[in-house]
């Protein structure tokens, strides 16, 4: 038995239920079903324009199913705001990078403890030794997830001069530093080179076995995906066609005529 699988538990962490989701005419998500496991790293994976990032907005908020239910940990999340749904402990990362250009390493990671952050200024401009208090607690937990992701040596440099592949490692920071249960990842390798992709690869799972955090991985490579994901789901025009341990989802015959059909497609 490998590693990944000695930790996936029994809870169910996320559920979505014949979600859909239409834009105008388009139908993106046609009744999407799955689960995820405790402490899984759960591929999803399909041809671009499948629906991958649709069912990543649903799940966060930020483009609601109008059909379906999505559970976390149990509990109904469809129609929450999307600060609300991050409040509960869902966190993710975007395809293309979403860092503030101009702000240090430091700053942006900082900005993953705003869930936590008091609403009232006010309140802290009275009780500033309380207000110290709590931003020497959340640099506590900034200095974890630095150290954990080898970001020591650019914290103080402005984010928009490092290469991508550490920007991609900065976003990865910053959702850790919000400490979520579940975290999405939406192509943490798009752009990147070997190298630095194998170094991403063994940051996720270091992240996923120091913080136990359960994690939805969208994917294109599909080396990586076989190498971290317990299982996957593939999408093809909003419909899954193939659900399982990850090597036998995707050599599913349907999966390999789909991705068949659009290379035919591109042609
Ligand atoms: N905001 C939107 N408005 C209209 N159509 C949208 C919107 N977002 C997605 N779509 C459409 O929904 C379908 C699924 O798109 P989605 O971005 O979810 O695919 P994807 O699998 O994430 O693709 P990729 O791998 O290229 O990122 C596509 O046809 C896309 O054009």
């Amino acid at each position: 038995m490998t590693k990944t699988q000695e930790i996936v538990g029994q809870q169910t962490v996320l559920e979505c239920e014949e979600v859909c989701r239409w834009f105008g005419g388009l139908q993106a998500l046609k009744g999407i079903t799955l689960t995820v496991k405790e402490g899984e790293i759960f591929g999803l994976v399909g041809p671009n324009g499948s629906g991958k990032t649709t069912l990543v907005n649903a799940i966060t908020g930020f483009y609601p199913p109008q059909q379906g239910a999505i559970r976390f940990l149990g509990e109904p999340i469809n129609g929450l705001r999307p600060h609300r749904i991050a409040q509960k402990g869902i966190a993710r990362t975007f395809q293309n990078v979403a860092l503030f250009k101009g702000l240090s390493v430091l700053d942006n990671i900082l900005l993953g403890r705003h869930i936590f952050m008091r609403p009232s200024s006010l309140a802290s401009l009275f009780y500033w030794w309380w207000a110290q208090k709590e931003e020497v607690s959340h640099r506590v937990k900034v200095e974890e997830v630095i150290d954990l992701l080898q970001l020591e040596s650019v914290r103080d440099q402005p984010v928009d001069v490092i290469p991508l592949g550490m920007q991609k490692r900065v976003e990865l920071a910053r959702a850790l530093c919000a400490e979520p249960r579940f975290l999405v990842l939406d192509e943490p390798m798009a752009g990147m080179n070997q190298e630095e992709k194998e170094y991403m690869v063994r940051f996720i799972l270091d992240a996923r076995d120091a913080m136990g955090v359960t994690m939805l991985l969208i994917e294109h490579h599909m080396d990586v995906v076989t190498a971290i994901c317990n299982r996957a789901v593939v999408l093809n025009n909003g419909e899954k066609i193939a659900e399982g341990p990850t090597r036998e989802a995707i050599n599913d015959p349907a999966v390999v005529a789909a991705y068949i059909g659009k290379t035919q497609d591109a042609a």
